[in-house]
């Protein structure tokens, strides 16, 4: 049997305007107007997310090139600082080590950095160095992660949207639209107003059976959040997501407690690894767990988060990550569904989630993706040229 091919360079560049940092976007974009987040406790930044710096990291790009030149890449949120701890750290656990020790590389890289990592900027540039493994061993062994990963259990993804117009989103073909909530408890009785108003004027939209989610973002306390969780049930509100704190591991049990009986209670966004999650899970903190394969930890951790919400009946519906979710959704049944993030500037039609990063970037028609739309090696897109990569550090 051949010996597998060994890693020769480790390469992490940025790229700015959207891409995997996809808060990255231009002026009149649905995904910075007035949207509630912790901050918005604060007037001068309640109107707009990249006034306090929701996009302040930008995009990381991770290249892993094989002793034979062949070449795996991913993109994740983490920008200059992600692009040092890639080069200046992360490096020397893959540089010289065959492309197959996949796990054996994790270890090193989380337990290396766990003295400063652990969660957040650390672990989003551990994840895209792990995407870009997966992808290189799939490009070297001519197969889609996704057979990797033990192959779909279905023939086609379907998808919710996130954007702000769930009734366009319904009009495209999607099986639910998750809203971004606008207002936090600092705009008090209003606010909380405001936001009941537009989740009933979007029922009327949408009639009584489309999913219809709210999005909080951090942006709520424990009080708030039942209260509008109660009031919300009136409009057949489906699931309440990250209203809390993610390190507020107390109050999403208690919010769970209170959510009104059918109502689901989501969060893991910014959660990381299979500890983080196995704090959400153990201590009966939500129904569905939201990692971010970019952010969690790769694909090597997602797998072991997700084994620990299947054996608790946890569904497993990871934040928007493009390809890089829909290849292990596909094989998981404890992933029904996943995320679609809209990307347009008023979420009235489909575009690339990373656009415009990625070509061949797949996208749903419909609200569904074939998993045959997936069958090409590795994560099956490439880098567009057209998108200028710097590289910031050498090591
Ligand atoms: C729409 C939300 O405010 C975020 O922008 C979104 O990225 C994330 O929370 C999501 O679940 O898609
Ligand atoms: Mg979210």
């Amino acid at each position: 049997m051949n010996k597998p091919a060994t890693i020769k360079q480790v390469r992490a560049f940025v790229v700015r305007g959207g891409g995997a940092d996809y808060h990255d976007q231009g002026g009149g974009h649905w995904i910075d107007d007035h949207i509630a987040t912790p901050m918005s406790r604060y007037p001068q930044y309640r109107q707009s997310r990249q006034s306090f710096g929701i996009n302040v990291l930008g995009t990381l790009v991770v290249e892993i090139e094989a002793s034979d030149g062949t070449v795996g890449f991913a993109v994740t949120t983490g920008g200059e600082p992600a692009a040092y701890i890639v080069e200046k750290h992360l490096a020397r656990f893959l540089e010289g080590a065959p492309v197959t020790e996949i796990e054996k590389i994790w270890d090193q890289m989380y337990f290396s950095t766990q003295y400063y990592g652990r969660k957040g900027l650390v672990v989003n540039a551990l994840s895209g160095v792990d995407l870009a493994l997966w992808d290189l061993n799939g490009k070297l062994r001519n197969e889609p992660v996704y057979h990797m990963l033990g192959g779909a259990v279905r023939d086609e993804l379907q998808f919710y949207a996130t954007g702000a117009r769930p009734d366009l989103a319904q009009k495209l073909g999607f099986i639910g639209g998750k809203m971004p909530l606008h207002h936090g408890p600092a705009e008090g009785a209003e606010g909380f107003r405001k936001n009941l108003e537009e989740l009933a004027s979007m029922r009327a939209k949408v009639g009584p059976d489309f999913w219809l989610m709210f999005d909080c973002w951090m942006s709520l306390e424990l009080n708030y959040a039942i209260r509008l969780a109660q009031a919300a049930h009136e409009y057949d509100l489906k699931w309440i997501e990250e209203a809390l704190s993610p390190d507020d591991y107390w109050g999403y049990a208690e919010l769970k407690k209170q959510a009104p009986r059918g109502m689901l209670v989501t969060t893991g966004e910014h959660e990381a690894t299979r500890w983080g999650f196995r704090m959400l899970l153990e201590m009966g903190c939500c129904d569905i767990i939201q990692p971010d394969v970019g952010w969690c930890g790769g694909m090597t951790e997602l797998i072991k988060i997700s084994a620990l919400a299947d054996a608790r009946g946890a569904l497993v519906i990871p934040h928007g990550s493009s390809v890089y979710s829909y290849h292990f959704v596909i094989t998981r049944h404890n992933s029904p569904f996943a995320e679609f993030l809209m990307m347009a500037p008023k979420a009235d039609r489909v575009v690339p989630m990373f656009n415009p990063l990625l070509l061949e970037e797949p996208v749903p028609v419909n609200g569904r993706l074939k998993a045959s739309e997936l069958d090409r090696p590795g994560f099956g897109v490439r880098l567009n040229p057209d998108c200028p990569l710097h590289r910031p550090y050498t090591h």
